[in-house]
């Protein structure tokens, strides 16, 4: 099965750089992400839509916070949580895209662990740590023990959490805003329901001091049907 954009110069516009690094992911995932359980057998021809451009959607909402969050941070380098990476998505891809933040893989499975590793040696990123645990275990005071030398000294929280498909806001708020630095945000790929997500998790976001939600319209490229992006402040 080939990739339907494949043969489109489509990958190369909207990643520039990150091509290159991108094109051997493509490349991992067409031939090994199905057996492994990474990606779905319907997903192979569309790797790079589904799954890699999609995911691409995110970065130049996270250069913007970035710029936010410098100027109010001292001039402090902001670190990056991708919260439930399985497969790599979107952290892996906005890693590539921005080689001089440091982006922290958080993901409890085993085998997508090990395939996460795989992915940073073969894509040679050497901005990334990969974090087996749950969100729960990095939690700024509540960091296990076995992961506390991966994450830097004196972690007080991310500074930008990222994810998909993890969760509702129901549930994704109690799992990200307690390990995002204050002042921290939430910058997350959602689907056509997030208004009504949203709605129904008022009473969690107020607990959790998760404030100013916006939703925006992302363009995965031209011509593909653009993402949703959901942006939330933490007090
Ligand atoms: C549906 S997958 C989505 C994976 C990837 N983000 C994507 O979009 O393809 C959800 C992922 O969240 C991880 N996960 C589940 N509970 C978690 C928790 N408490 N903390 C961190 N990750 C969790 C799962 O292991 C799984 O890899």
């Amino acid at each position: 099965m080939t990739d339907l954009l494949s043969s489109s110069p489509l990958p190369r516009e909207v990643l520039a750089e990150a091509y290159e690094p991108l094109a051997l992911f493509h490349a991992k995932l067409e031939k090994e992400g199905e057996p492994r359980g990474i990606i779905g057998p319907r997903d192979v021809d569309i790797i790079w839509e589904r799954h890699i451009l999609n995911s691409a959607a995110l970065v130049p909402f996270l250069w913007e916070e970035m710029e936010d969050l410098r100027s109010v941070k001292g001039g402090r380098e902001p670190i990056i949580g991708d919260i439930g990476s399985g497969g790599g998505f979107p952290g892996i891809i906005v890693a590539a895209c921005m080689p001089d933040v440091p982006v922290y893989l958080v993901e409890p499975m085993e085998r997508r662990v090990e395939w996460l590793h795989e992915v940073v040696a073969e894509l040679g990123l050497t901005n990334v740590t990969v974090v087996r645990a749950r969100a729960q275990e990095v939690t700024p005071g509540h960091v296990a023990g076995n992961v506390k030398s991966l994450l830097p000294r004196g972690f007080r929280g991310f500074d930008i959490a990222t994810c998909r498909a993890v969760a509702p806001m129901t549930k994704l708020t109690g799992m990200i805003f307690p390990l995002l630095a204050s002042g921290g945000k939430l910058v997350t790929l959602k689907g056509r329901s997030v208004e009504a997500e949203l709605e129904k998790a008022a009473k969690e976001m107020k607990k959790y001091g998760a404030v100013h939600p916006h939703v925006y319209e992302a363009p995965v490229g031209e011509g593909l049907e653009p993402t949703r992006v959901l942006v939330v402040n933490k007090k």
